[in-house]
C-alpha cells in the first residue's frame, strides 16, 4: 500500500499544522528569565534552594545560573521592623510563558506556606520574575521587567553577579543602575552558597 492509499489516514487541518509548528518553535526556542528570590523568616538557605531545586523540577524550566547569597537590609519598611532578608538571584531558560512562569512560582510561594498579609510583609519565600527576555508590560499581574527591581540593590547585585552585562528593558544596564543605587545594606554572605541542581 502506498502511504497516500490509506484511506483511514485523514489529511491534517493546516490550521493543526500551523499550531503544531506554533508549539515545536517555542519548544526548541526557550527564553530567557531572570527570577528574584528572598526569604527572611525560617531556615532561609533551605527555603531558597528548595525553591531552585522547584524551579529545576519545573517541566519547560532549566536554571542556569545561580548568584551568590546577599544578606540584606529589609527595604521598603521601618529600619529594625523585619528579619533580614537572604537573596539572590536565578538564571532561566524556559519555554513557558511568562504567565505560566508567575503560576509556578506563586505555587511555589504557596508550597512554603507564605502567607501575604501584610504589604513588603516578612515572608518565608518571595518568587520575582524580575525579566522575561526584553519583555517589557505594565499588566498589574505580571508587571515586565519587575516595576521595582531598577531600584533594588537586592536584585540588582546578586543579578550583576551572574549576567555582568544585563539590561533592565527600559532602564539601562544592571551595572549602571546598581551604581546609581550604592550597595548600602546589601552584604555578599562568601561563607553561604546555593548549588546548580545537577
Ligand atoms: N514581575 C512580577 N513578579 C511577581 N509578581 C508580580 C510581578 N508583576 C506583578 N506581580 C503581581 O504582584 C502581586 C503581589 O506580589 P507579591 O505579594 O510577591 O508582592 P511583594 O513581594 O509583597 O512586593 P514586590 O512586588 O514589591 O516585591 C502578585 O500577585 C503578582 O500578580
Ligand atoms: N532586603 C529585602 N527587602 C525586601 C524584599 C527582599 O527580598 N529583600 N522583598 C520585599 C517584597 O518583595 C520587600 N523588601
Amino acid at each position: 500500500m502506498t502511504p497516500n492509499s490509506d484511506p483511514t489516514v485523514q489529511p491534517v487541518p493546516a490550521s493543526v499544522v500551523h499550531q503544531v509548528d506554533a508549539a515545536d518553535v517555542t519548544l526548541h526556542n526557550p527564553k530567557r528569565a531572570v527570577v528574584a528570590l528572598g526569604s527572611n523568616l525560617g531556615n532561609r538557605m533551605e527555603t531558597l534552594q528548595g525553591a531552585i531545586d522547584a524551579l529545576e523540577e519545573t517541566p519547560g524550566v532549566r536554571v542556569k545560573a545561580v548568584s551568590p547569597v546577599y544578606e540584606t537590609e529589609p527595604w521598603g519598611v521601618e529600619p529594625g521592623s523585619q528579619p533580614s532578608y537572604l537573596n539572590a538571584v536565578v538564571l532561566l531558560r524556559t519555554t513557558l510563558p511568562p504567565g505560566s512562569l508567575l503560576e509556578r512560582a506563586h505555587a511555589i510561594e504557596e508550597a512554603y506556606a507564605r502567607v501575604r498579609d501584610e504589604h513588603w510583609g516578612p515572608r518565608t519565600i518571595d518568587v520575582d520574575i524580575v525579566a522575561y527576555q526584553d519583555v517589557v508590560s505594565d499588566d498589574p499581574e505580571l508587571t515586565l521587567p519587575h516595576p521595582r527591581c531598577h531600584e533594588r540593590a537586592f536584585v540588582l547585585a546578586p543579578w550583576h553577579d551572574v549576567d555582568p552585562g544585563a539590561e533592565v528593558p527600559g532602564h539601562g544596564p544592571v551595572a549602571d543602575l546598581l551604581g546609581a543605587v550604592g550597595r548600602e545594606g546589601v552584604v555578599r554572605r562568601g561563607d553561604l552558597e546555593l548549588s546548580l541542581p545537577e
